[in-house]
């Protein structure tokens, strides 16, 4: 079933010190829809100029009004503004999904639900925030202190862009900081509405800032290179990470980075089955397999392999890759044509090493336009495959045997990532032992992005640098001063 498109695609200005404004030079660019290839709208385009302004208005803001509204008071800001979220959910899922192609009923139950809930979840949090004290005998007193860190720079990729970007935004508003945020250059639009309703929710001019734009020498690299940010929050992919470091160093900013993951989906042969394959086909191809968190390497114990496959890829042949606006759509349509065709260049190179398609591979029938591309399983690859080692966060995993937990383990953190991984299996005494040897930031057991806000959320090795969520969240987003009062 079809369900309606009501809401008009919105042309995305910048928005600055409380207003919606144009680029200075009137620059814009296009925003394409990624499952008709039309034009959806424009997009001002930022670059120096726009950030310098931004960055200006934030510090002042940091240092006006801002800075005397009490807990409570920004805590209630916070909760309003998710309430306004939810008042317009269905407004943002629609925004999302033709920015992104994602089916609008996952944009609509999951992606919008919770950018709310990070609000409302950070609204409570922060309230409970204490300091410690230290008594030392009769000496001194230590007691710390928290301030925020003060103007921060946000930079969002593409894949879950309202979910990720209130992740950062909540928590940093709810310390007090100010922000100036580049959302990715292909999905604008949800983070411009949000612009709307933090004015609507309180939220004083100058807190929030956004700039549209894109990398290096645009939007992205004059947040990070800009002298008077003192804080960056990214989430996209280890390259860039590395280049934004780069571009900090000179003015030492503090940095915390979610990166990119090759996360492994081990299955031993005692689990259960039929579980195991429902939630492997959502960690493989939920949101077209752009999620960090896809277990895309799925490693089986040989004496439940055949079977596994057997039904993973029966039920995967079934999953409907549509339009967007369709309820029965599973799998929509990927970002990007540059996205599309580096997807479609991995299983090219699976071809050329020998592997077995089991199904998918290819572009669905009956769609011209649109960057779509059916789920994809591989086997039949060796270790060392580019398929096997780099992410290609899209619809595309490969599945291989394993005979012995050792070995597992070892091809499990035979990778340069470490963001998370799964481990299936009704073996509690192996489920602690394998979760202790996997190198991995967050490591599920019997299930998969089972979510609690105030557990440590991120990676390891080139995955990421540092972990939020909760207390972790509190900490990045506040500088702690330690006070000590001789007695
Ligand atoms: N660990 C996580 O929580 C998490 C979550 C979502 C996505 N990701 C990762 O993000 C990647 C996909 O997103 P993407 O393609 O948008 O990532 P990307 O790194 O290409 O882009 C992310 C953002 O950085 C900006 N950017 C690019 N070059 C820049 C530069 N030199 N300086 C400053 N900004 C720059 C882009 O404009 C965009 O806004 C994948 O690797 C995925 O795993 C990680
Ligand atoms: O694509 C990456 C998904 C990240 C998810 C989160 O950051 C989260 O659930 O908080």
């Amino acid at each position: 079933m079809q369900v309606e498109t009501k809401v008009k695609a919105i042309n995305c200005l910048h928005f600055i010190n409380g207003q919606f404004v144009e680029s200075q030079n009137k620059k814009s660019f296009e925003n394409i829809n990624p499952a008709t290839e039309e034009v959806l709208g424009t997009v001002a385009e930022g670059g120096k100029e726009e950030v310098d302004y931004a960055v200006a208005a934030a510090r002042r803001a940091l240092n006006g009004k801002w800075k005397n509204i009490t807990t409570g008071e920004r805590s209630k800001i916070l909760r309003r503004i998710g309430d306004l979220i939810l008042e317009r959910q269905e407004e943002f899922a629609r925004l999302e999904s033709l920015d992104t192609g994602k089916p609008f009923w996952l944009a609509n139950s999951i992606d919008i639900p919770r950018a709310a809930y990070n609000f409302h979840f950070f609204a409570d949090y922060m309230i409970s925030v204490n300091t410690d004290a230290n008594q030392q005998d009769d000496q001194a007193i230590h007691y710390s202190y928290r301030r925020p860190v003060g103007v921060v720079g946000i930079i969002k990729p593409w894949n879950l862009p309202l979910l990720l970007l209130t992740w950062k935004l909540a928590p940093c508003l709810a310390m007090g900081n100010t922000a100036v945020i580049k959302p990715a250059e292909w999905t604008p639009m949800t983070a411009t509405l949000l612009m709307e309703i933090c004015k609507e929710a309180g939220v004083p001019d100058g807190v929030v800032n956004l700039v549209h734009g894109f990398g290096p020498n645009s939007a992205g690299g004059a947040i990070s290179e800009h002298p008077d940010i003192d804080a960056i929050s990214f989430i996209g992919e280890p390259g860039t990470g590395s280049a934004i470091m780069k571009a900090a160093a000179s003015s030492l900013k503090k940095l915390s980075f979610e990166l990119g993951g090759k996360n492994p989906n081990i299955i031993f042969a005692d689990s259960d089955l039929d579980e195991v394959v429902e939630t492997t086909i959502k960690s493989s191809f939920i949101n077209q397999g752009e999620v960090c968190l896809c277990g895309s390497r799925i490693y089986v114990e040989r004496p439940a392999y055949e079977e596994f496959l057997k039904k993973f890829v029966e039920k995967v042949k079934t999953l409907k890759v549509g339009k967007p606006e369709n309820e029965d759509t599973k799998v929509g349509a990927l970002i990007s044509k540059e996205h599309y065709d580096r997807v479609n260049s991995y299983i090219e190179i699976a071809r050329n090493d020998g592997a077995n398609i089991l199904t998918g591979g290819k572009r669905p029938e009956g769609f011209d336009k649109g960057y779509y591309l059916e789920p994809t399983i591989i086997t039949g690859l060796d270790r060392n495959s580019r398929c096997v080692r780099e992410e290609i966060f899209g619809p595309v995993v490969t599945v291989m045997p394993f005979d012995m937990e050792e070995e597992v383990i070892v091809q499990a953190n035979d990778s340069h990532y470490g963001l998370s991984a799964t481990i299936w299996t009704n073996d509690l005494r192996r489920a602690h032992r394998v979760a202790h040897q996997i190198e991995a930031g967050i490591i599920w057991v019997n299930t998969w992005f089972l979510r609690d806000l105030r557990t440590p959320f991120g990676g390891m090795k080139n995955s990421g640098i540092g972990r939020t969520g909760g207390m972790h969240s509190i900490d990045f987003y506040s500088e702690l001063s330690n006070i000590t009062i001789k007695l």
